[in-house]
């Protein structure tokens, strides 16, 4: 059953619309009709589609390393000038490359680490460390509604993610409501639009131009009115007036700060895995300006810079909270440190 819920909002603007439109139907009715329901996948399964799609970054990295140490009987000065040239190329950073470089050569003084071929090993573990960044986990029933500000930069991924993640949701029983918030695009909107139609969520969105605090406040309201779980806020990722888009975003934060003191509970920074150390840049810059709670990092499928998380995730102490591994719906997985290293290394 659909139902239409219209609200005027005189305060915000006069013209303001502000259409919640709502889907309630039970969630069988829902899963049928969407018919993507993830079939459960064992961890091993997991893993090997998870090795699949960054198959490229495993040719540049694993494969890489298992040709440096082929034949090798020690692990000397030269070899690991070699590795150095691997894993700066493969994205990890001058920084991170030193850092992981340091630790095989104490390993190697120390004795702990002789064998070339245990090189890897060695490596993935160090990677592995570094991933698992010690945080609270994203537990959306602690609060209601659990409010999410995605960000990123334009075309990495936020609104496919925001439809991915509520599906998420509502596979795990919550109710989200997504809210388009990045009115300076009218495409932005539409497509966020086209997601909620898809996995059947409400949306709150307002025409183009409209004012993006605006379209939050009343976001917020309806939610609460609503009893919804979960509000996932879409943001502009480029501004395409004069106002600068980290201002904006900071504006944004004020508001929903505003209406709900302890929200926005999650600051999810979205990252594009294929566009390498950029994404370092992009991490500095938001944290910066907004304090980021958690990271995604999308189109994994497609890369071999799957490593540029590492060194974001060193500097930042920053946890990585799901990755992108295609477009199709159930392609957004929870991150696990161990198997990301084990895929990439
Ligand atoms: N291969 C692949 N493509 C992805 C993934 N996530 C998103 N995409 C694609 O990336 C493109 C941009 O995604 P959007 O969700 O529109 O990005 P956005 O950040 O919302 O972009 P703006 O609205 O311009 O700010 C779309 O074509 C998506 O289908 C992923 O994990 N893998």
């Amino acid at each position: 059953m659909l139902k239409w819920f219209r609200k005027k909002d005189g305060e915000a603007t006069t013209e303001t619309a502000v259409e919640v439109e709502a889907r309630q139907e039970s969630p069988s009715q829902t899963e049928s009709e969407v018919g993507t329901e993830e079939p459960q996948e064992t961890h091993a399964a997991f893993l090997a589609r998870l090795k699949n799609r960054l198959a490229k970054s495993r040719e540049r990295l694993a494969d890489r390393v298992d040709r440096l140490v082929l034949g090798k009987k020690h692990i000397d000065a030269e070899l690991i000038e070699d590795l150095e040239e691997i894993l700066v190329t493969a994205d990890l950073g001058v920084h991170t490359t030193q850092f992981l470089l340091d630790r095989v050569r104490e390993k190697v003084k120390r004795k702990e680490l002789q064998d070339p071929e245990r090189l890897r090993q060695a490596l993935r573990e160090e990677m592995e460390a570094i991933l698992s960044v010690q945080a609270p986990p994203m537990d959306p029933s602690r609060a209601k509604p659990f409010v999410i500000m995605m960000i990123g930069v334009n075309g990495v991924g936020k609104t496919t993610t925001i439809g991915k993640l509520a599906h998420r949701f509502r596979q795990d029983g919550l109710t989200p409501m997504l809210v388009a918030a990045d009115t300076f695009r009218a495409a932005a909107a539409e497509q966020l639009e086209r997601w909620a139609e898809r996995i059947q969520v409400p949306i709150v969105r307002q025409q183009s131009g409209a004012d993006p605090s605006a379209v939050v406040f009343d976001a917020l309201d309806a939610a609460m009115a609503r009893h919804v779980d979960v509000v996932l806020i879409d943001t502009a990722g480029r501004m395409h007036t004069k106002v600068n888009l980290m201002e904006e975003l900071k504006k944004l934060h004020r508001v929903i700060r505003r209406k709900l003191p302890e929200a926005p509970h999650e600051i999810l920074l979205v990252l594009d895995a294929t566009t390498g150390q950029n994404a370092v840049n992009q991490a500095r810059l938001f944290q910066d300006a907004l304090g980021i709670t958690g990271l995604i990092l999308t189109k994994l499928d497609g890369t071999a810079k799957g490593g540029v998380i590492v060194p974001i995730c060193q500097e930042l102490r920053l946890p990585v909270r799901y990755i992108g591994l295609g477009e199709a719906l159930d392609d957004l997985r929870p991150f696990d440190a161990a198997a990301f290293a084990r895929a990439v290394l």
